[in-house]
């Protein structure tokens, strides 16, 4: 594996868990919506915009991401002569010490896979400084990723990336969408409905997915488009986020937050009441149920795309993957009581995965799940 890869930017799998799509109940909705969408490209404020989301069967917000997807997957991923003439000059020592921070960071904080930079950011409004996040803060650390991409990076973490990004096919834009992501999350706490959900997870973990894909490759045996495997690349991204929602649910509602569709939550006559109270009833089963189904559907997409990765990166995607999938299960065995207890998968069913993982990822391209 390449090395910028394995320590910049690569996800780190010491633990790793991951997992994914819109059912097709979801995909057939035929509404017109009110959506709330930050419209990144330097404006900054939400734009409220009325759209028709019968607009060819896909949802709004769907479309609004999949065009995103669809202009990523343009840029070519396997070219050698990407960017070569702004490659930063930096010291080999400094860039390998940089490098070293970053993998250290990853390996004392990340369980799944991370990127340094999106941890960062995460931390600004997830960490302990977070109640004193001004959107002028996220507005500096906007213009201090325009700098790193443009070779000027503030520290010693950027310059990982500075060197990573003009190294890989990489895109500015996930980047700039993932602190649009940080945006909304503090101004909503609230979800109305699974479009306005579905656009955070592209903001927040579906971003993170298209800035792997440049770095890891696709398999140059692969007869995927990749457009296919961009996508793929989402649904990972939304999977893992929409698992670790039901994951955190409680977690999350001590802080005064529900990422639950609330149109969703009163079809089984539940509120937020309902999750502040943690009673785990019949009606909490089952929207769980169709929770969790709606998860594993974006795995089961992801897993198309996964085998179409470079072999280097196969591993850790489908070890990812497979030990991210099990927290839904976790949360099953739990009889879904996800308000007073945190799913977690152990470390020795951990490890027996990683082995079958291993031989899922030694598969063929040409091979379908
Ligand atoms: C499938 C294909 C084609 C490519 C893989 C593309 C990738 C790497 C997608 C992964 C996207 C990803 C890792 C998103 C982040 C999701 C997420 C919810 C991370 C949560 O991390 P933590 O908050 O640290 O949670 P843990 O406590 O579980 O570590």
């Amino acid at each position: 594996m390449n090395a910028s890869l394995s320590y910049a930017a690569m996800p780190y799998t010491k633990s790793s868990n991951i997992n994914m799509l819109v059912s097709k109940k979801y995909m057939e909705t035929n509404v017109r919506s009110e959506v709330t969408i930050a419209i990144p490209n330097g404006r900054k404020d939400c734009s409220k915009l009325i759209l028709d989301v019968s607009t060819n069967g896909i949802p709004c917000t769907e479309k609004f991401v999949h065009e995103i997807v669809q202009r990523q997957s343009k840029h070519k991923i396997n070219s050698s002569s990407f960017n070569v003439s702004r490659k930063p000059n930096f010291h080999p020592m400094f860039l390998q010490e940089s490098y070293e921070r970053c993998r250290d960071i990853c390996a004392e904080y990340a369980k799944t896979f991370y990127l340094v930079w999106c941890r960062r950011t995460d931390e600004l409004v997830d960490g302990p400084n977070a109640i004193h996040i001004t959107s002028a803060a996220l507005d500096r650390w906007e213009k201090r990723l325009d700098d790193l991409f443009n070779g000027r990076p503030y520290d010693m973490l950027d310059a990982a990336l500075t060197d990573t990004v003009h190294r890989f096919p990489l895109d500015i834009k996930p980047f700039k969408d993932m602190i649009e992501g940080m945006r909304m999350d503090t101004r909503k706490n609230r979800y109305a409905n699974f479009q306005e959900l579905y656009l955070y997870c592209y903001y927040v973990a579906g971003t993170v997915g298209l800035m792997s894909v440049p770095v890891m490759g696709i398999a140059p045996e692969s007869s995927f488009s990749a457009q296919n495997v961009y996508n793929a690349a989402l649904y990972l991204g939304i999977g893992n986020q929409l698992t670790n929602i039901l994951r955190d649910v409680g977690e999350d509602a001590s802080r005064g937050r529900v990422y639950l569709p609330q149109d969703e939550l009163s079809k089984f006559g539940l509120c937020d009441e309902d999750v502040l109270s943690r009673k785990v009833t019949y009606e909490w089963k089952e929207f769980m149920k169709e929770q969790i189904a709606r998860a594993r559907l974006y795995f089961d997409k992801a897993e198309e795309g996964a085998s179409q990765l470079h072999k280097a990166s196969r591993w850790p995607v489908w070890s990812s993957l497979m030990l991210y999938r099990m927290i839904l299960d976790s949360i099953e065995n739990n009889d879904y009581d996800n308000l007073t207890k945190r799913a977690y998968v152990g470390r020795t069913k951990k490890l027996m995965t990683l082995p079958v993982a291993y031989t899922r990822a030694l598969r063929n391209p040409s091979v379908t799940v």
